[in-house]
């Protein structure tokens, strides 16, 4: 059994042609995803290296080497690159782009060898190329894509079915006597390699459309400027934790916080200072809670506390600590002035036995906030125990 070579060429030029069309025509610009913009360039990279491979039958045969090998090259490179930047968000080091041309260079000093050992030598600089991303995608799996995962393994077999063409070429030269030469062991390491390489474009679509679909499920349930959970994922965990602690047997604590005089703020400082007083307010709830507390804002300048399993002496220990560090947030004004940040709260218990439901312990923890602005601010009142 022999494979056709020609047509191998062919099928993989124009694989790679229609995932580039498809991911160009889906979007006109993926500038704002410079990840996939990347890949997008490595598949063309790739089209115009196997173009240049088959140009070799009217070019001469140095000038379709030369470019062939480079845009190969490059296309791996390239696909390496877009897995660095989809990781770890940030551009490829210069080190590692500078290592890739230098890695090209060779096919330079190669175009006189016998194709057997050029064939050899770069396919082990094809293989290095893609090394970084595999040692990237497996180094940060914990907290990857699972469709990366895929790239990452489709990467790997591609470095193995390099591997194998390089030791192949060295050992077996008569099979490499020329591109087109039909062979099995010269086909299938062709095919092996750049399939495995063509399809994991297609798990890194999958990947950069599995990070949309998270990012859109945080929008969904997070408020955006400080990171909490929103009011309609609030009122679904209150309600939640609360069916839990009956069930349990174990009190749920409500805190409804408040930030005092927060208009001032806006009003003296501006708006960015209001919004900076509500994210550090925020890292510093943050910074004191369990996990399994919940920390939502509810709206405005209002942020609410879930806390299952704890008690009432609990909550408040917890709340008197909060407003003692908001108090201590160092934030300044454009003019250098200190902001003073504080908050007054409404606590409230759900005992182990109340059969209340979330509107109710709202409601009350809100008289209680009421209550403690009424009475001064700065200060944490404390609700009737919430029963039915
Ligand atoms: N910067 C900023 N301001 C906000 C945001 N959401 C609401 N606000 C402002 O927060 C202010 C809340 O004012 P008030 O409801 O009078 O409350 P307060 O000044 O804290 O007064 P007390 O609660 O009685 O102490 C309003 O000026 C809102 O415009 C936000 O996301 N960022």
């Amino acid at each position: 059994m022999t494979l056709h070579i020609p047509t191998l060429i062919a099928a993989l030029t124009l694989g790679f042609l229609l995932l580039a069309l498809q991911m160009g025509l889906s979007r006109p610009s993926w500038r704002d995803q410079p990840a996939m913009a990347c890949w997008v360039a490595g598949n063309w990279a790739m089209v115009g290296g196997f173009l240049a491979l088959i140009a070799r039958a009217w070019v001469p045969l140095p000038l379709s080497v030369l470019i062939g090998n480079l845009l190969l090259c490059l296309g791996a490179g390239l696909f390496s690159q877009a897995v660095w930047v989809f990781v770890t968000e940030q551009p490829l080091p210069l080190a590692l782009r500078w290592g890739w041309l230098a890695a090209a260079l060779p096919i330079l000093a190669m175009l006189d060898w016998p194709l057997s050992q050029r064939t050899s030598v770069l396919s082990l600089v094809y293989a290095a190329c893609l090394l970084p991303a595999v040692w990237l995608v497996f180094r940060h799996r914990a907290a990857a894509e699972r469709s990366l995962l895929m790239v990452g393994t489709g990467f790997a077999l591609t470095v193995l079915a390099l591997v194998c063409r390089a030791w192949h070429a060295w050992f077996h030269p008569a099979d490499y006597q020329a591109l087109t030469q039909p062979s099995l062991g010269q086909g299938l390491t062709f095919l092996a390699a750049f399939l495995t390489l063509m399809t994991t474009g297609w798990g890194f679509l999958l990947a950069g459309m599995e990070r949309t679909a998270q990012r859109l499920e945080v929008l969904a349930t997070h408020d955006g400027l400080t990171g909490c959970f929103n009011r309609s994922t609030a009122d679904a965990l209150l309600q939640h934790e609360l069916q839990r602690g009956q069930r349990d047997e174990l009190p749920v604590a409500f805190v409804l916080m408040d930030l005092d005089h927060f208009k001032h703020i806006n009003d003296n400082h501006g708006h960015r200072a209001g919004d900076e007083a509500l994210r550090l307010f925020a890292e510093t709830v943050r910074s004191r809670l369990r996990a399994s507390d919940v920390f939502c804002r509810l709206g405005g300048e209002e942020f609410g506390l879930i806390l299952p399993a704890t008690d009432e002496a609990g909550a408040r220990r917890l709340a008197e600590d909060i407003l003692q560090a908001t108090r201590l947030i160092g934030l300044h004004g454009a003019d250098g002035q200190p902001i003073e940040v504080a908050f007054s709260a409404g606590l409230v218990v759900a005992g182990s036995d109340s059969r209340c439901n979330a509107d109710h312990l709202y409601r009350q923890a809100d008289a209680a906030l009421y209550a403690a602005k009424r009475a001064g601010r700065c200060q944490i009142a404390l609700a009737q125990p919430a029963s039915s």
